[in-house]
């Protein structure tokens, strides 16, 4: 079964994580599976708007850590490779799309997972969606463009706070803090993303790619931010602490941080 999918109809591209089974939690199938797609929709002229959702309970949990253990022990310097072989480049290309993107989140929203739903341009979230950051709970600080998305969406303030005590935010919050767009009833929210999508698709493609290209140009350069926390990840994923997290989400027990 295809980990990612894409279906274009009527200048609509629908990208799905389809690893519901895993809570689309992102292995190196799905990370590979999810850039191949982008870069493809990014060269399609007949794609005017894109929908980024995901089957299943949930959007997507970030990083697999079961595969992550795995090369954890393999090499914790060589782990952090995927950072800058998928998960850097998979930001880049989504928030690189020229035309409207619109992430339909229900679940949990965590991680890479929060990452890949802020590089779109629109979330719309089912009301029962929550939105956490997760790393510093496994001993790591940040990645996937979050740095800069969510400093821009919420401020540094509450950008600190959200990363450091890692709390698990509903869509009302998430709404409140200015983090999405719309939040919808359960049982409409794919339908509202996918309606506000096609919307999209059927709008001013040019007007849309220069409003973009505007407010993009306002910000600090993404390729930044994503460099900044390449760089902060392979020393902690030498960590004791890193290490000792990852194993203890996977045995299902708390960690206990060391500070090492
Ligand atoms: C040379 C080869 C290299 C290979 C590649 C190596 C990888 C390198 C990694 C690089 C790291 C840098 C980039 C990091 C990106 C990230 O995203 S880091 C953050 C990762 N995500 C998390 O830490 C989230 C962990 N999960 C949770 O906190 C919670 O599960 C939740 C998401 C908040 C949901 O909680 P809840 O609703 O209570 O459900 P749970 O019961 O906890 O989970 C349901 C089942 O899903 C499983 N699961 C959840 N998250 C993950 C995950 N990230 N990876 C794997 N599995 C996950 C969970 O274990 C449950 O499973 P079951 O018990 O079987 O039901």
């Amino acid at each position: 079964m295809d980990s990612a999918t894409v279906t274009v109809t009527d200048g609509l591209a629908v990208l799905t994580l389809n690893r519901p089974e895993a809570a689309n939690a992102l292995d190196l199938a799905l990370k590979a599976a999810l850039l191949d797609a982008v870069r493809a929709i990014a060269a399609d002229d007949a794609v005017r708007a894109v929908l980024i959702r995901a089957e299943g309970r949930n959007f997507c949990v970030g990083q697999d850590l079961a595969e992550h253990a795995a090369a954890l022990e393999a090499s914790p310097e060589r782990s952090m490779d995927t950072v800058a072989e998928h998960y850097n480049p998979l930001i880049s290309a989504i928030a690189g799309l020229k035309v409207p993107v619109v992430a339909a989140v229900q679940g949990a929203c965590v991680g890479a997972g929060l990452g890949i739903a802020l590089a779109a341009d629109v979330v719309i979230a089912a009301e029962s969606a929550t939105f956490a950051t997760a790393f510093t709970s496994i001993g790591l600080a940040s990645d996937s463009g979050l740095t800069r998305s969510l400093v821009d969406a919420i401020g540094a303030v509450r950008t600190r706070a959200f990363l450091l005590l890692g709390d698990r935010i509903t869509a009302a919050q998430a709404l409140d803090w200015g983090l999405i767009a719309r939040v919808a009833p359960d049982d409409e929210a794919a339908a509202t993303a996918e309606s506000a999508a096609r919307r999209l698709a059927a709008g001013p493609t040019a007007a849309f790619a220069a409003a973009k290209a505007l407010v993009a140009a306002s910000l600090p350069p993404l390729g930044d931010a994503l460099e900044r926390e390449r760089a902060a990840a392979a020393p902690l994923a030498a960590t004791a602490d890193h290490r000792g997290a990852v194993a203890a989400f996977l045995d299902k027990r708390r960690p206990a941080f060391t500070g090492e």
